[in-house]
């Protein structure tokens, strides 16, 4: 039975993907690529045993799921790609329409509970799918990007427009790191497969650790095929981390506490982590 993974194709993931990809990570199983929205969907329908799943999807589903231990896509403040982009600065946004991009769901959460603690405020929100060449080109006020697409945006900046990096208003906010995704199985899988789940995460745990080792070949792989200068990837590929310890399982506790708060989540969600031996 080859398991099937999810991986997400962006640059927050690359020193994963050149392990994958390039040094031979993935044998045995079988990669499922896409953006988080969509791995949220497939791991909800049981299309996928194991993937890095949105930090709120996971909450809402956290029940028939468990994390995988020390694995997930953090950062402690500025993260680059996680930006809201607006036509009037933050405090001015109650009531205005704000487009979300439709890749995600953790940053949807995030700017909510910014937006209402922080500021006081509470605009209109839709999910759309948003093209960072052509940005707030509706009636709306501000869109927020993640991803790729907010690293491009955050490093081609138009004049009169206002950027907030939501890493950095968190970490204001909190003092905390943020933790943007997790990785999970499902309960099933893992409790069926336990030796196959050991195997899957020695290669995701053991894939970053050997990506962080050769940053710069990971970079070379896309230098030329993204807009971004290896400096740019470099920079990138040090503000993003990948372990999670207890200081971040309270920063993600936070996380879900405000979230309830403000009724985004109907509970705390209980985190299971998988035994792996
Ligand atoms: C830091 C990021 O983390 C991510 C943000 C996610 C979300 O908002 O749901 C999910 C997975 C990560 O890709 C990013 O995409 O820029």
């Amino acid at each position: 039975m080859q398991p099937r993974v999810g991986h997400i194709n962006f640059l927050n993931c690359q020193p994963l993907t050149y392990s994958l990809l390039k040094c031979g990570y993935h044998r045995g199983i079988s990669l499922v690529m896409g953006v988080p929205s969509v791995l949220n969907k497939a791991m909800e329908q049981g299309q996928l045993h194991v993937s890095p799943m949105s930090s709120f999807a996971f909450g809402q589903m956290s029940s028939s799921l468990m994390m995988l231990p020390n694995l997930g896509i953090v950062a402690d403040g500025i993260v680059q790609s996680i930006i809201l982009v607006s036509k009037r600065p933050i405090d001015a946004l109650d009531g205005k329409k704000i487009l979300l991009t439709a890749q995600s769901a953790t940053s949807h959460c995030l700017l909510k509970i910014i937006m209402r603690k922080a500021y006081k405020c509470i605009p209109q929100y839709e999910v759309r799918p948003l093209d960072p060449q052509c940005i707030l080109n509706e009636d709306e006020t501000a869109d927020l990007f993640i991803g790729d697409d907010a690293l491009y945006i955050n490093h081609n900046r138009q004049e009169r427009m206002y950027y907030y990096d939501l890493g950095n208003e968190w970490k204001k906010m909190t003092g905390l790191p943020m933790v943007y995704a997790v990785w999970a199985a499902t309960r099933a899988f893992a409790e069926a497969f336990p030796e196959a789940l050991r195997e899957v995460y020695s290669r995701l745990r053991g894939g970053f650790d050997h990506g962080n080792a050769f940053k710069k070949e990971a970079a070379d792989m896309v230098v030329g095929k993204k807009k971004f200068s290896r400096q740019q990837l470099m920079d990138y590929f040090d503000v993003i981390k990948y372990d999670v310890h207890e200081k971040q399982l309270t920063a993600l506790n936070t996380f879900y506490t405000l979230a309830h708060e403000y009724e985004f989540l109907e509970t705390i969600p209980a985190v299971t982590i998988a035994d792996i031996g």
